[in-house]
C-alpha cells in the first residue's frame, strides 16, 4: 500500500561517547514522532564519530547490542518506521557500516549493509579509507512499509546510479540515504548527487546527515535534503543539528512517469542492468 505521509530527518551533532549519541538520537526520534513523521532516519554511523580506527570500538553485534535495543523501543514506542542511520556493525568476524530498520512495532525489518566502501585520497588532502576496518555489503536493499518502499544506501552508495537503478527497479518510491558527506565533496556534488538520483528514477530521495562539527578529524557537510521526484529540494537543513520534515505523497511519483516516462523508454532491447543477487 502506498499513501501520504511526513519524513523525518534527525541531522544529529555525533560526540565521542556512544550514550550521548544513543539519548541525542532517542531524544530527536522522540521529537520528529511528537511532529508527526510516520517515518524518521538517523544519519550515517549516528552512534560513532566517523573515523576508521574507531569503528571496530563502537561495533555491536545484532540483536544483543544497546544501539539495536534503543532503535527497537523507540520504533515501538513512538509507532513510527524507524531508519536508524548507520552504526559498526559486527558479524562473522567483520565490521560493515549497516543501517537497520525497525517498524512501528519495533520489529526488525530489513538491514542495509554498505556496498561501495569510501576509500579516496582527494587533492585537499582528505583521505579516508572505510575498508581499513570495513567489509562490503553485497546485498541490494528494499524494505516494504505501509506507506511506500523503501531502498536504502549509505553515503558513498548514492554516487553509483546501477544502485539506485535496481533499487528501483526492485519497487523502492524512496531512496533513504544514511550519510555524512564532508566539506570537500558536499559543496560539489551532495545536492547534485541527491536530485539526480531523483530525476533519473523519478522518486523521492531523502538524504539524513550528521550535523557539522568543526573540531572533528572529519568534518560533515551536513546539509540534510529531501528531494521530490522532479528533482525539486522539499526540504533541507544547513549545518547545524535539527530535524527537517516534509510530506511525501508517492502518488506523485505515478504522475510524473505518466508525464515523463522514463523507466518507460528505456531501450532494453540495447541496454539492461541486472543485479547478481
Ligand atoms: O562520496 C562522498 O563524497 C562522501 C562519501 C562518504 O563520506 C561516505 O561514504 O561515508
Amino acid at each position: 500500500m502506498k499513501r501520504k505521509f511526513k519524513a523525518g530527518v534527525c541531522q544529529m551533532l555525533v560526540a565521542g561517547q556512544k550514550d550521548d549519541n544513543l539519548a541525542k538520537a532517542r531524544s530527536m526520534i522522540r521529537e520528529a514522532a511528537a511532529n508527526g513523521s510516520e517515518i524518521v532516519v538517523l544519519p550515517e554511523m549516528f552512534n560513532c564519530p566517523y573515523n576508521s580506527r574507531l569503528f571496530p570500538q563502537y561495533a555491536e553485534s545484532f540483536p544483543a547490542g544497546k544501539t539495536f535495543k534503543m532503535l527497537s523501543e523507540a520504533a515501538a514506542a513512538e509507532g513510527i518506521y524507524l531508519v536508524g542511520g548507520s552504526l559498526p556493525e559486527r558479524e562473522n568476524g567483520n565490521i560493515f557500516n549497516t543501517s537497520f530498520v525497525f517498524g512501528p512495532q519495533g520489529e526488525f525489518l530489513a538491514k542495509h549493509q554498505k556496498i561501495h566502501l569510501f576509500d579516496v585520497d582527494l587533492p585537499d588532502g582528505l583521505s579516508f579509507h572505510e575498508s581499513k576496518t570495513l567489509a562490503r555489503g553485497k546485498v541490494i536493499t528494499v524494505v516494504k512499509t505501509a506507506v511506500a518502499n523503501l531502498g536504502v544506501a549509505i553515503c558513498y552508495d548514492i554516487r553509483f546510479p546501477e544502485l539506485s537503478r535496481l533499487m528501483v527497479l526492485m519497487g523502492a518510491d524512496v531512496i533513504v540515504l544514511p550519510a555524512s558527506f564532508n566539506m570537500n565533496t558536499g559543496p560539489a556534488h551532495w545536492e547534485l548527487l541527491l536530485r539526480t538520483r531523483a530525476v533519473d528514477n523519478q522518486v523521492f530521495v531523502i538524504g539524513a546527515a550528521t550535523a557539522r562539527d568543526t573540531s572533528a578529524s572529519y568534518v560533515s557537510y551536513g546539509n540534510s535534503a529531501i528531494v521530490g521526484p522532479w528533482g525539486d529540494i522539499i526540504a533541507r537543513a544547513d549545518e547545524k543539528e535539527t530535524i527537517i520534515y516534509a510530506d511525501i505523497d508517492p502518488g506523485e511519483i505515478d504522475k510524473i512517469r505518466e508525464a515523463l516516462p522514463l523507466l518507460k523508454h528505456r531501450r532494453t532491447d540495447i541496454y539492461h542492468i541486472k543485479s547478481q543477487q
